[in-house]
């Protein structure tokens, strides 16, 4: 698997003003990456998730899965979204089976693949309860492995951590990464915590407030599970802070720039 990510740019008409939100977005993300897209608020991270989902076209650009152009969802892409988006009147069974059947798995292999599922994620004996009887955690876990079951070349997140309180959030940082190390599917994720982002991380993908831009793009080599405490683990993140400052800095540069013409 590899997702190319070309010259994509994204505008939106919002009351007759053209808002640039992405401009000449390249990257490439190979096999079995945890790539995390991390920004400031609004500076396009959703809108770029979700054109790579194909859930919206780019104004400009490509994206490419092994060669082939996205121009709509399909199945080789699993998408986690923030509030999880399980069918709330389906049991976790059924929402797990849901993308299998969608892909016409044959009825054997489906209950194969789910009891797997459900043992990866710690979630057997929990499949005849409906989304409303679980605790915030193990619907996250659920949403992920139903993302896991349509058999995705790519698992999209945006911000699967985000409903969580921060208290929960790092032990299903915890539990999210050891689901993942079971399965290495590659990952896109977006978030704007730079703790979970070095946590869980292979790559961080720092984009700018204007357009979008790349302004940096860091490996996370350290092993795993990581130490929160270690000093290389402190490194990475006053690093990823700095990058985000100048993210942010860019905007109020821009700002600066605009009002500066403006009185011109
Ligand atoms: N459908 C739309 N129509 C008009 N403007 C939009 C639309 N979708 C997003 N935008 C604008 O594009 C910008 C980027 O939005 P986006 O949701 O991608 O940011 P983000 O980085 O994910 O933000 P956050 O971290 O706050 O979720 C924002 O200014 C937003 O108002």
């Amino acid at each position: 698997m590899e997702l190319r990510v070309e010259n994509i740019s994204k505008s939106f008409n919002n009351e007759n003003n053209v808002q640039t939100v992405l401009k000449d977005l390249n990257f490439t993300v190979r096999e079995g990456q945890f790539v995390t897209l991390l920004g400031p608020s609004g500076c396009g991270k959703t809108t770029l998730l979700t054109i790579i989902a194909g859930f919206q076209a780019a104004s400009g650009g490509t994206v490419l899965i092994n060669g082939r152009q996205v121009a709509r969802p399909g199945p080789d892409r699993g998408f986690v979204f923030q509030n999880y988006a399980l069918f709330p009147w389906m049991t976790v069974r059924d929402n797990i089976l849901y993308p299998m059947k969608q892909r016409k798995v044959p009825g054997k292999e489906r209950e194969k693949h789910l009891a797997e599922l459900l043992a990866m994620a710690q979630l057997e004996g929990k499949e005849k309860l409906f989304p409303h009887q679980l605790s915030g955690g193990m619907k996250q876990r659920v949403a992920f492995i139903r993302a896991l079951a349509g058999r995705p070349e790519v698992l999209l997140m945006d911000e699967p951590l985000g409903a969580v309180d921060m208290q929960m959030r790092q032990s299903l940082q915890e539990d999210l990464e050891s689901l993942w190390l079971k399965d290495k599917t590659t990952v896109v994720m977006v978030t704007h915590d730079v703790d979970e982002a070095i946590f869980l991380s292979d790559r961080v993908i720092v984009m700018s407030a204007h357009e979008g831009k790349i302004v940096e793009d860091m490996p996370v080599r350290l092993p795993r599970p990581r130490d929160r405490q270690g000093t290389e683990y402190h490194k990475h993140k006053e690093h990823l802070v700095e990058a985000l400052r100048t993210a942010m800095g860019r905007r109020a540069e821009t700002a600066e720039t605009e009002r500066k013409l403006c009185l011109a």
